[in-house]
Formats: C-alpha cells, structure tokens, sequence
C-alpha cells in the first residue's frame, strides 16, 4: 500500500526525468551527428584544397608523388559522395555507406549518426539545404577528376608547360573557386542547423526541466496543502476531543508504562487544581491524589486489567488542591506489543461529584421513603403500569396476611378485593381509570375488604398516578388506610352524640334534628305530624323514695314501653330529666290525640316494681300538630311543651291539646317563676361576675391599661349557668334590676379592690352596666359612694355603662346621675349606640366620655357597606364630640382590622377575649354545683 502510494506519487517525476533523458540523449545524439556533418565537411573541404593544391603541384612537377597525392585526397569528397547517393536509395547498403564515410574521414562510432541524420534530413529543411550544397559540389568534383586525368595524360605526354595544362589549371582555379561558397554554404546549414537544434533542444530541456521544476511545485504545493488539511483535520479532531471531553465533564490521560510517565489533558489538571506535570510517574499520581481508602481498589482494578486483561473501570475519590473531594470514575484500555506486554494505556478520566452526591441524595431520598412507608400506619402498594404489584409495605403485608415476595408482579386486584358497603358488591375500580390516565387520582371511602377470618376491613383508597418525565402513566400508588376502628369509633361517637345514654332512645338532640328535618320537609309537601311532650307526674317521688338507681330504671322502662308502641316512623326520644317528646309521622291530628291518650294510658298503668313496691306514674302529655308551613322547631317544641305544661296544671296525668290561648297563660306563668327565681338567686348569691377584654387599637391607652367588662351570670339550682337574656326582662319588669345592679356594684367593687390589691402597678378600667331603674333611683348614687368608700376603690377606674334606652327614658336624672358621678372622676359609656333612632340628637346633652357602637353594626361590617359606613360616622361623630369609640362583637381578626382602619379607638369581643370568670366566680359556681364547664357565653349585657 505504501509502496503504491510512493510509485503513484513519484510517477509524475519519474517521466520528467525519462523525458529528459530522452531529450538530453538525444541533443547529444543530434549535437554528435550534426558535429560530424561539420567535421566531415571540414575534411572534405580541405581534402579538395588539398587535391587542388596537389594538382596544381602536379602540373608544375610532373611528379607522380603529387599526383597521388592528388587522388589520395580527392578520394575524401568521392568516398563521401558514394555515401550519400548510397543513403538515397530506397535499401542503402550500409557498407558501403561506412566505407564510403570512412573514406571521407568520419570515424566509426559516428557512422550510425551520419546516416540516421541523413535519413531524417528529407524531413528536416534545416537539414535539406546542406543536402543540397552537397549535392551541388558533386558535379565539380567530378570535373576535378577529370582534369586531373586529363593534366595526367599532358603530363605523361609531355606536355606539362602546354596552354592545355594552363586552360587545365585555369580551370581547377575555377572549380576551386566554385566550390568555396559551395563548402560554405554546407557549412553553414549544418551549422545554422547545428544551432536551431541546439536551441531546439535547450528549449526542450528547458521546457521540461520547467515541466519538472512546476510538477515539484505542485507536489510541493499539494504536499503542503494536504499536510495543512492533515494539521487542521488533527486540530479540530483534538479539539472535538478535548471538546467533547469538556462537555462530557471527563479528562484524558496517557500512560507510558514502559517509561512510567503519564500524561493528563488541561481538563484533569484543571479539576484536581494541580500543576499539568505535578506527578508524572503513574504510582505517585495514585498515592498522592487517590483518597487513601480508595487507593487499593484502585491498584487492584490497574492490576486486574494489565494481568488479567480485566474492563478498567473504577469509581474513587480524588484530593483536589484545595483538600475537597471529587468522585471520578475512569475507564481505560491498555495498548500491548507483540508479546502481550502492556506498553501504553489511555483513558478517560470522569467527575461524576454531581451524579454521586445525587446517588447519596437519591439514596437517602429512598430511604427516607422506604422508612417512611414502612413505619406508617397504612398500607402502601406501588403498581406498575399494567396494575401488578412491585413493592408493599408491611402494613399491606399485616392486611392482606402475605408476605411482600408472594405478591410481587400479581395483578393488585387478586390480591385485594373491595366492596361497597352497600352490599357485596364490588367497589369501582380505581386502579384502571387511574391507569387509563382517566384521572390522576382517586380516594374511594366506604368500601371495605375481607380478611383472613372473613371479616370486614373497612378503608380509605387512595390510588394516585406515578408518571414519567413525558407524562406517561408508569404505575400507581395505592394508600389503604383502615378505617375499621374509625368508623367504629365513629359510630359509637354518632350514636353517643345521637342518643340518650341511660334509656338508649334518641337525646333532644337528635330529636330535635330529626323533628327539624321533617319540618322542612313537610313545608314543600305538606304532611300532617303530631308533636308530643311528656312530662311524667311526681317523678321525683320515686327518686327521693327508692333513690335515683330506681328513678334511673323507671325511665329506662318508660323508655321502653314508648319504643314498642311507636311506629318505626315514629320518633321517640327523651328530652331531659323526665321529659319526653314524640313525633307521631303523617298522623292526622284526631288520630294522634288517640294515640297520646293511649301512651297515656298505658305508662298510668304501667307497674313499676322496686324494692317489692310497686309504683304507677303518670304522665301529662302535651299535644301540637304544627299547621302546614310551620317550620320553627323551636315554636313548633314551644308549642308542645306549653300544651304539656297546661296539662300539669291541669291536674297532670292528661293529654292537652295547644290552643293560642295557652300561650299567654304560659308566658305570664314563666315571668312568675323567674320572679321567683331571681328573687331566690338575689337571697342565696347565686350570681357571678365575669370580665371581658376591652382593647385600645390605637394608641389610645397604654398596654398596662386592662380595661374590661363586667358581665352578669345566673346560677340556677341545677348549678347551670344562665345568660343575662333569660332573666333581664323579667327583673325589669317586676321591678328587681335596682337590687341586681347593687349585688353587681357590691361584687365588682370588692373584685376590684383585690385585683388592684395584687396588680398595684397596672390602670383598671372596670366597665359596669346600670339599668334604667338605677339611673332613676335616688338612693343609688348614695349607694354607690357607699360601696366605694367600703372597698377603697377609685372611681377613676369605673366607667359606667348605661344603654341609650335607658338614658333616653331617665335622661334628666341620667344626666344628673352622670354630672354627679363625673365629678366623683367616674365616666361613662354609652351602650349599644346607634340602636336608637334619636341617638345624635341626645349625645350632645349626655357628657358620657365613651360610645359602645352597637354591636348590630360591627358584626356584619365586613359584608355590608352600610353597616361599615355607620360605624364610621357614629366614630367620626363620637370624636367629633370628643368621645372615646368602643366597638362591640369584634368577632374576627378580620372585624378588628377593619375597626383599627375606620380609627376605632377600642374593640371588645371573641376576636378579643371571651368572657371570663372573674375572681371568685368559680368559687361561687363551685358553691352551687356547676358541674359543665363555662363555655363562652355570647356577649350580651345583663341590662338589655
Ligand atoms: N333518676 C333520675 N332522675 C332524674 C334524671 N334526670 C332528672 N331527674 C330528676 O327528675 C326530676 C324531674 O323534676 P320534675 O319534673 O320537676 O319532678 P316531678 O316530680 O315529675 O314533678 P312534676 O313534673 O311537676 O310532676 C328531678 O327531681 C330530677 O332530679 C335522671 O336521669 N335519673
């Protein structure tokens, strides 16, 4: 192949050269044969001279010696003539041609020459001319002869001196003569031929060696242009390859075993931050940048490789400059001479930092994962994209009884079954619309799975989608949680919520609800219902007789003596105590006076034995059929109760039918026993005080300002809790509210003393409500400075509450009272502001130094843009007048954030603080046997 190449190559130069051999040999050739045509002329010229000169020496000696010489030399041009009309014929021959050239003095080795020359001359005009003259000389040469004969014979004869022999030389002058411009013109064709050759051949020579100088250059030029490709090829090559070296975050290196020199690329001196040639012997270069834990894995897998001719492939650390660690892998081959012996190996030297803190990154990710899943409470499947199982937790191993290994790559939907809980039927299958890409995820409740004893396990599936980087669907994830226990749970929670402990029937509650729901119902398809409370007659006797586990049974029994005379339509549930309401269903109101007459009946006669006693109890049952579009429950229970309520007063053990006219007598009834009550509460202290937070939104106060309300609370027998709502309009109207606003006054008077007592360095601002009859008592200022002087407490720290209605309807003696009190450093508040309609036009004459906006407005401010727009103004107005603005029922973040914009200077509600026993009111609860803890009354003042 090389030498095809170098022949192809050295061609070209080669037929140069032969060409100029050819022509150099034959210039020469020309140059030798024209130079003997020359030469040859030049013996024949002066060989006719010389026969000239011999004749003519002839004719005056007589001498025979003269004239062979005379012959002797005429033989040259007569030799030479044989020659030449021998070459002209078609088949010369060529000896004679020699001999006749040899005659005229050519020499042997030129003969061959003469005559090709000679032969070429017909073709050659150059050539032709000499011919020519030779041609021409030949007729005087003859006659040459012939003279010299004829001279011979007048010699011979004696007649040497004769005219004859001088005509004789006369005429050889002749002949002499003729033939001198003859010879000159031969020879000057031969040598004017002799030179157009010799510039012909030159031209030639010249021409090749030019051929051969622009074939050199050529070469050269393709030499060199190739030699550039080649080094531009090889730069770009080494470019690409460091290129891609770089771009693939990898390094060369090359190793000379045999000289243990290793060379490394830029990019690896670069990533390791070392000097290119800091180590160029392969074993310092692993002992020095290896990470020492790493070195013998390197070692054996260099060794594995140039022994065993193993892969060379090793992941390891390496030192940078710094001190920091890089993971690198390298991959090498090694390149081996004949013997098999490792000469050389190369390399490729990777950092794959990124790819191993992302293995340690992923590696902990899936740990994490693998711990997580096993350590929580559900079972976790994982399903590839055709819904067979590739991983389950322990979780899902423990609910389906089987190990992981046993359910790997089994469709998920053998290995667990689910059905609705309607019935047997299988749940819907989530996994395959998941699958499908029909939805990404799915969580099915209520649907449950058998377990190994059969049993139902009831749970929550969740089955979300696992895609690839295109969004392809590439599994699943499947998230069982039982909810066994739950739903367990949750059913008794339901049914505790639902139901009464003791007799098992539905509480108020659920009645309650359920009576609520037929209600609704009813009003868009009217059906008649009959709504019956009951109230058994001298219950308490059986209790304070035989004890309460007795009580406890007779209504258990009662209980269930209703249950088994109701329709299953029917609702039965026990309403407190031993109340009881029922609703007979779709039941005509004839009918169910029937039927109330009948439970009646049959509780009157129904023996209950205890402790060998039999006990018969009574019961007063009260009767209502709500009218069509009645939807009240609390009218429609209202209604009942009252009915049953008649039917107690009406000697008990009877079924009362509600008339509207029982309504008055009950109302009028039930103000009687909360005078009762009251009066009861107000003899036995069963009140208690509780505070709530008021707060300054704007700088208005400093923070060891605790201002606060105070609230009232009543404390029944059954030690329950009673809003001011319930029993305020009673104590008003039977005219008690003078004597609760002095227990209040008492009470907030001594809490405050204590609390100031314990709180010395802190501003109390207590806020007490008075009623109206208050304000227009005359004995209640006295009463007042009483109390004050009795706990010490400074009025400075009381503000005085008092609504608009009562201001308004006492105002002279409101005006008094509150001019009276200012200058005992007391203030005032006026509540519920903006309630009344003739508010502005009275502030102006009541000097109070606060103004309660009525809660109506602010509890609806952020949804109604009229409401905001009072509260604004009734600030506006307030600061106008130079009066402090508190807002009332701030039951959000969002409320007190919109009262602090409109410049609101204090707000008081949930959002704030929920109102809290104050001191001693827990005692006081504890005192009268509150048994439910305080939950957070609604904000309402107890003089409303
Ligand atoms: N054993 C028992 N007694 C209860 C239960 N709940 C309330 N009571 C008592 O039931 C009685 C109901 O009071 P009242 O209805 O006023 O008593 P009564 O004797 O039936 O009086 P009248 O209804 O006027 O005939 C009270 O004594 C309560 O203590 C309970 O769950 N078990």
């Amino acid at each position: 192949m090389e030498g095809r190449r170098t022949a192809a190559l050295l061609l070209p130069f080669a037929f140069v050269v032969i060409i100029l051999i050819f022509l150099t040999a034959l210039s020469l050739g020309v140059q030798s044969n024209l130079r003997a045509y020359i030469g040859g002329e030049s013996s024949w010229a002066k060989a006719e001279k010389d026969a000239v000169l011999a004749l003519n020496a002839y004719a005056s000696s007589g001498s025979e010696q003269d004239f062979r010489r005379f012959l002797d030399k005429l033989s040259v041009p007569l030799g030479v003539r044989i020659a030449r009309l021998e070459m002209n014929k078609a088949t010369p021959d060529h000896e004679i041609v020699k001999r006749g050239l040899m005659a005229g003095g050519a020499a042997e080795q030129d003969i061959g020459g003469i005559r090709r020359l000679y032969g070429a001359s017909k073709y050659l005009p150059l050539m032709r001319r000499g011919i020519e003259y030779w041609e021409q000389s030949d007729g005087y040469i003859l006659q040459l002869r012939d003279i010299g004969d004829q001279l011979r014979s007048l010699v011979l004869t004696g007649q040497r001196d004769s005219p004859a022999t001088r005509s004789l030389l006369v005429r050889v002058r002749a002949i002499d003569e003729a033939l001198g411009p003859i010879e000159d013109g031969f020879s000057r064709s031969f040598v004017h031929a002799f030179r157009r050759t010799t510039v012909a051949l030159i031209s030639m020579l010249v021409f090749s060696a030019l051929m051969l100088l622009a074939a050199c250059a050529m070469f050269v030029h393709r030499s060199l242009a190739r030699g550039n490709q080649l080094q531009a090829k090889l730069i770009k090559s080494e470019e690409r390859l460091s290129l891609g070296f770089r771009g693939s975050n990898a390094g060369l290196w090359d190793w000379d075993i045999v000289q243990d020199r290793i060379y490394y690329s830029d990019w690896i001196s670069e990533l390791l931050g070392y000097e290119r040639n800091a180590l160029t012997r392969a074993s310092d270069a692993i002992a020095e940048f290896v990470h020492p834990e790493d070195v013998e894995q390197v070692r054996n897998a260099l060794r594995g490789h140039l022994k065993e001719n193993h892969v060379f492939d090793v992941e390891f650390r390496v030192k940078a400059f710094g001190g920091s660690l890089i993971w690198c892998k390298t991959r090498g081959q090694a390149i081996r001479d004949k013997r098999g012996y490792a000469t050389r190996m190369v390399g490729s030297l990777l950092d794959i930092t990124d790819r191993k803190h992302a293995e340690a990154d992923a590696h902990v990710e899936h740990e994490l994962a693998q711990v997580t899943l096993a350590s929580i409470a559900e079972a976790v499947i994982r399903t590839d994209d055709a819904g067979r199982i590739t991983y389950c937790n322990r979780v899902a191993e423990r609910m389906f009884r089987r190990v992981s290994a046993d359910m790997l790559m089994l469709p998920f939907s053998e290995i667990c079954r689910t059905f609705n809980q309607d019935g047997d039927a299988p749940a819907p299958d989530a996994l395959e619309r998941v699958l499908r890409s029909e939805r990404s995820a799915e969580t099915t409740t209520d649907i449950y799975l058998r377990g190994p004893a059969n049993e139902k396990i009831w749970v929550e599936r969740s089955v979300a989608a696992m895609h690839d980087a295109q969004a392809r669907v590439i599994g699943s994830v499947i998230v069982l949680r039982d909810v066994t226990e739950k739903r367990k749970h949750a059913a008794q929670l339901s049914y505790k919520a639902t139901h009464d402990e003791l007799t098992g029937i539905l509480n108020r509650g659920e009645f309650e609800r359920r009576l609520s729901t037929l209600l609704d119902q009813s009003a868009s398809a009217y059906s008649e219902h009959a709504v019956l409370f009951l109230d058994l007659d001298q219950f308490k006797i059986v209790n304070d007789t035989c004890g309460h586990a007795a009580g406890d049974d007779l209504l258990r029994s009662i209980s269930a003596t209703l249950m088994r005379g109701l329709r299953s339509a029917d609702i039965l549930g026990r309403l407190g105590g031993d109340e009881f309401g029922i609703v007979l269903t779709h039941c005509a109101s004839t009918q169910a006076l029937r039927i109330a007459e009948e439970i009646r009946r049959t509780i009157a006669e129904l023996g209950f034995v205890w402790a060998n006693r039999t006990f018969f109890t009574g019961v007063s049952v009260g009767l209502f059929t709500p009218p069509p579009g009645m939807r009240s429950l609390k009218d429609v229970m209202k209604a009942a109760d009252i009915a049953c309520y008649i039917a107690k007063e009406s000697g008990k053990n009877q079924v009362q039918v509600f008339s509207r006219d029982d309504e008055a007598l009950c109302a009028r009834h039930n103000e009687m026993e909360w005078v009762e009550r009251l009066k009861s509460a107000i003899r036995r202290d069963q009140f208690c005080l509780y505070t709530q937070k008021v707060v300054a939104l704007g700088e208005a106060r400093p923070a060891s300002d605790k201002h606060v309300e105070i609230l009232l609370r009543m404390l029944d027998d059954d030690g329950q809790l009673i809003e001011p709502v319930a029993f305020i309009p009673s104590a008003e109207r039977f005219g008690l509210m003078p004597e609760i606003d002095r227990w209040v006054i008492k009470n907030a008077f001594s809490a405050l003393a204590e609390v100031m007592a314990a709180d010395p360095g802190s501003i109390h601002t207590w806020a007490i409500n008075l009623s109206g009859a208050s304000i227009g008592d005359d004995r209640f200022l006295a009463y007042i400075i009483e109390q004050q002087q009795m706990f010490g407490v400074p009025l400075s720290s009381v503000v005085f509450e008092i609504t608009e209605t009562a201001a308004i309807t006492n105002f002279t003696k409101a005006a008094a009272l509150i001019s009276r009190l200012h200058e005992l450093d007391c203030r005032f508040a006026l509540d519920d502001f903006g309630a009344g309609m003739s508010s502005f036009t009275y502030l102006k004459h009541l000097s109070v130094d606060f103004l309660k906006i009525d809660g109506s407005f602010v509890k609806e401010i952020l949804d109604n843009p009229s409401d905001k727009a009072i509260v604004e103004s009734i600030n506006q107005i307030g600061h106008a007048l130079g009066k402090m603005t508190i807002a009332e029922f701030a039951e959000s973040d969002e409320i007190v954030a919109c009262l602090k914009s409109l410049g609101v200077d204090y707000a008081q509600g949930y959002a704030i603080g929920h109102p809290e026993p104050l001191l001693g009111a827990r005692a006081a609860q504890q005192r009268h046997g509150v048994t439910r803890s305080i939950a957070p009354a609604p904000l309402a003042t107890w003089v409303r």
